[in-house]
């Protein structure tokens, strides 16, 4: 048997759609994996009753399959499906680098990405690869069409998840399809702003680099009390706030000691708009870990 725990991830931060991730230390998902002469799925933990057991429907049956990789999986569910905190993408990427494990697969990390971005296309119907490559990988990622870069950063963050689902699926249907040139500029900037902030490990300029007016502002819609929620974050002191993935979890940046008050703020303004929510103080941490053979 093989055990890999993968953490719950956040992709896009706001300028980055479909580039950007980072790991957090936390949530994350459990997969243990046993061969088997086809793939069953077991599901416990957080949610568990909404993620099908079917392996054409839940994402870990597609790595399998990628892998050509028959087994018994069993995922003890810590990310909460439908949070916009990679849930789908930390069982995915925990069944890659455990099936790779147990079949000896030979394949490298980096290698792991696409295989794992299989299983994305199965809920959200296009094998987006920003969730799995932090996932996978840890840090803060870039994923495009040539490849996944990374940078080791260390930034507080707070993640706060409210008792609403949006599913992937849902939330790419909103996105535009045209932006204006001016929109364009404006978010290359702050992309690459929020970069350099990463390679520094500056608080500040990644919050600054997380503004975007192109994808975010059609994904707050989906999220009763948004707009409440990012300007209370703002005033407790976070340098930046954004839609996690493509929500409803609110994710902001902010410095360790502002952290805990950053996390009320946000949690008491949901509950301002009638919104049950908790909020994970975490920060960028490590990928995937095989911690069991
Ligand atoms: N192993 C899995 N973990 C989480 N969700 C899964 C899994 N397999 C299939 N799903 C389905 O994927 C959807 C959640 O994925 P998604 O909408 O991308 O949310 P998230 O932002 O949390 O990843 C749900 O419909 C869920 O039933
Ligand atoms: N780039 C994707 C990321 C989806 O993240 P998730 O955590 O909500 O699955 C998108 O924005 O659609």
């Amino acid at each position: 048997m093989v055990t890999v725990r993968a953490p719950a991830t956040s992709a896009n931060l706001g300028s980055g759609f479909d580039v950007f991730g980072v790991a957090l230390d936390r949530p994350a998902d459990v997969v243990h994996v046993e061969r088997a002469d086809r793939t069953t799925i077991e599901v416990t933990g957080v949610g568990s009753q909404y993620i099908p057991t079917d392996p054409d429907r839940n994402v870990v049956g597609a790595v399998a399959e990628a892998l050509d990789a028959p087994a018994h999986i069993r995922i003890d569910k810590g990310v909460r499906p439908s949070s916009g905190l990679g849930s789908s993408a930390a069982s995915s990427a925990a069944a890659a680098l455990a099936l790779n494990e147990l079949y000896d697969r030979g394949l490298s990390r980096e290698e792991l990405v696409p295989v794992a971005a299989e299983g994305e296309a199965v809920v959200s119907g296009e094998a987006h690869a920003d969730n799995v490559a932090p996932a996978l990988l840890g840090g803060f990622t870039v994923a495009t069409d040539e490849g996944v870069t990374t940078v080791d950063a260390d930034i507080p963050l707070v993640a706060c998840l409210p008792e609403i689902a949006v599913s992937t699926r849902d939330a790419r249907r909103v996105v535009p399809d045209t932006a204006s040139m001016e929109d364009i500029v404006h978010t290359v900037g702050r992309a690459a702003t929020l970069s350099v902030g990463m390679c520094r490990r500056d608080p500040a300029l990644v919050g600054a680099g997380m503004d975007d007016r192109i994808v975010t502002p059609a994904r707050a819609e989906l999220i009763t009390g948004y707009n409440d929620v990012r300007s209370s974050a703002l005033a407790a002191g976070a340098d930046g706030v954004t839609v996690s993935g493509a929500g409803p979890s609110v994710l902001a940046v902010c410095g360790e000691r502002d952290r805990t008050r950053v996390a009320a703020a946000m949690v008491e303004a949901f509950d301002g708009a009638d919104v049950a929510a908790r909020a994970y103080k975490t920060r960028v941490g490590s990928g995937a870990e095989v911690f069991d053979i």
